[in-house]
Formats: C-alpha cells, structure tokens, sequence
C-alpha cells in the first residue's frame, strides 16, 4: 500500500529563501548543511554514505527516491554521512532482487531526517543560480524565526575542517598481508570502493588516520602513498599537507582523489577556492590532455584548486580538464611519480571510464619497485 507523507516540512536556505514540503515518513526534525545537489540518476546508496558529502544535505534531482531499495554491499562507509535529504517523490516501496531492505528503514537506522514532495527542480534552479549556501530542513514549520538564527550559527563551508570527523581514529589493515604491493593510505575520508579498486590490484593497505605523520606512514615501509578524497576546505589539512610535502620528497609513487588531490596542490603552493556550484553527478566530461580522449566521469567536489596558480607552477603539469568550465580536473608532477584528479576513479556510483588511473598508479608502482630492486 502506497504511503502517504502527511507531516508539513521545509528548506529554510540562508538567504531566507523557503520550499516546502512533507516529513518522510511523517518524523519530526531538523538538520542543518550546507546544501548541494547531485544530478545521478541512480546511486543514491552510494552517495549517502560517501564521507565526502559529511555536513551537507543533498537534494536528489531524480524525482523518484528509494524505488529500488537498499543493498548492504553498496556501501562507501559504515553509515549515511550526509546531513539530511530533499526529494521529490520518496518511495516506501521498492521492487528489486537484489535489494535487502527499504531506503526508509536504512535512513531510521543511521537517525537521518529527510523531507519529499519538494520541487526539486525549482530549488536546484535556485542554488544553481544563487550558488552554494547553508540551509536547515525542518518540521518546524511555524517558527521560521527561531529556525533562521539556528541556521545563522551553522560554521560556513569554507575554511570548515571536516576530515576529523570522518576518518579512522586507528590505523587498520586492508587486503591480503601477501599481496604483491604495500600501499599507505592517508583517510580524510576514504570510501571503500578506493580501497576495493587498490585490493583488487594486489595490494595490502594500511589505513591511517588523517592527522598521522609522514614519519608514521613511511616507518610502514610501503611502496607508494594514496591520499584519500573527503569532506569540507582543503585548506584547514594542516597536517595532511604537511605529510604530503614530505611524501613528494621521496622517490615513491604517489596518487590523490579529490580532497587528496586538493591536498597536493596545496603541498605543491597551489590554493584553493570555493566553486560558486560544485561538481556532483555522474556524467562530468573531462579531458585527458595526455591521451586527447574524453571520460565521462563521477564528481562530487564545492573546491577546486587554482589554475592559473598551477599553470605557473614549475612542478607541475595540468594532464585533465573539466569541459563544462574548463576547471583544473588533473595533475601530475614533473619529473615525480605523483599525479592526482579532482574527480571519482573508483566510480560508485558512476561510469568505469577513469579506471584506468588506478592501473597508471601500479604501472608507477612496479617501475618504481623494479628501481629499488636493480638498486
Ligand atoms: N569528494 C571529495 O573528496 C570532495 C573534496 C572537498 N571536500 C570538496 O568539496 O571539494
């Protein structure tokens, strides 16, 4: 039987602009985020749990939400990292084999307040014009006043450090302790479809935590460095950017995803900025100026790194770009194994296009292994 949400509700954004709506399963709430949209129109799971949306509510521009249930498997964290959801039409039924449960019941799991019946397509026409902001969904619909200076509290996104609510408080070990590589990954918010795709390449990985020192990570002994993508400013990584600087000193290959490849620019002396709109969807095109070949591409990122400051910068070499505003999507180091993208290689959800980044990574890897045996 087909559930009807009853329960008024609404996004407050901060410059008072409001949409309304009803509660999800008729719960009583409130969240605060900054708000962001996402244009995929499958993978909701996926981009649920990915630590890299932590602090913002998200507002799916499929009108239809939760039709195919959950599955535990597609998972990119232990739990929902986002802040709160805003749909179109939540569906409390779902029809799929694979599915083990409703997206209703994993969101009352993981205590996440979401609201539908919203027009989604007006209110991403809205952000997409007035730009990223904060913004409070809430049941709370008769006091609008008290909701805006709650929301007037809320930290802005820029120069937020979110990487140390996220990350692993140990150091963990992934994959077979046989396997042919050692990969030390710095967490600022790994997901694990990263890992998969590491594991998958015979590697063991060891995890650390987003404060760790570079003389932690590199006491492991592994082969190569992998920084991680993740929530919130690159800027405020003091201590990442500080590992990061001591990782391209040494001759070991080294690769970054998205926060981790903000995290390089930095080290390099390159800034960052907040984008007027992130990226977050997957059908990006980005260029691949080494190969000449597009890819359709998976993103999820409100900073980018500076390109006129990269284009200046001796080290390094801009190797992709994103077609729709011809922003920074790729680096690589000269004369250094060390490369980085602003965009999702692992996918999940997405397309396979950038995979091949990872095999580039182990192709770096063997050389590299193959140099310090002749040595
Ligand atoms: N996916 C990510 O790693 C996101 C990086 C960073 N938090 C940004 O929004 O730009």
């Amino acid at each position: 039987m087909k559930y009807q949400a009853k329960r008024k509700a609404l996004i407050l954004l901060a410059d008072g602009t409001i949409f309304h709506g009803k509660s999800v399963g008729d719960k009583e709430g409130t969240a605060f985020g900054e708000v962001c949209f996402n244009t995929g129109m499958t993978g909701y799971q996926e981009i649920f749990t990915d630590p890299s949306y932590f602090g913002q509510i998200m507002v799916t521009t499929n009108a239809h939400i939760g039709n195919y249930g959950v599955n535990k498997e597609e998972v990119e964290s232990d739990s929902i990292k986002i802040s709160g959801l805003v749909c179109r039409n939540f569906s409390y039924e779902y029809s799929r084999p694979l599915a083990d449960d409703s997206l209703q019941n994993f969101l009352n799991e993981n205590n996440l307040f979401a609201i539908s019946d919203v027009d989604t397509r007006a209110l991403v026409g809205y952000i997409r014009d007035n730009g990223a902001m904060n913004a409070v969904i809430s049941t709370d619909v008769d006091n609008i006043d008290a909701l805006k200076k709650q929301l007037s509290e809320v930290p802005s996104m820029e120069g937020l450090e979110l990487a140390s609510k996220v990350s692993t408080k140990e150091a963990y070990f992934v994959g077979d302790e046989n396997a042919t590589y050692k990969i030390a990954a710095l967490d600022i918010g790994i997901k694990k479809n990263i890992l998969r795709n590491l594991v998958k390449r015979d590697a063991y990985v060891k995890v650390f935590p987003y404060n760790s020192s570079f003389e932690n990570m590199s006491s492991w002994n592994a082969d190569a460095f992998f920084i991680s993508n993740g929530p919130g400013d690159p800027e405020p990584l003091i201590d990442a950017i500080a590992a990061a600087k001591k990782m391209i000193q040494t001759d070991k290959p080294l690769f970054g995803i998205c926060l981790g490849h903000q995290v390089l620019a930095l080290a390099n002396g390159v800034s960052t900025y907040k984008m007027h709109n992130g990226h977050r969807g997957i059908n990006h095109p980005v260029l691949n100026l080494l190969t000449g070949k597009g890819e359709i591409t998976s993103q999820n990122h409100g900073f980018a790194i500076n390109r006129e400051e990269t284009e200046a910068n001796a080290n390094l070499e801009i190797t992709h770009v994103h077609l729709n505003d011809k922003t920074v999507a790729g680096i690589r180091m000269k004369n250094k194994d060390v490369f980085s993208v602003q965009y999702h290689p692992e996918a999940s959800p997405g397309p396979h296009d950038a995979e091949y980044l990872f095999d580039d990574f182990f192709k770096l890897i063997k050389k590299s292994a193959r140099r310090n045996e002749i040595v």
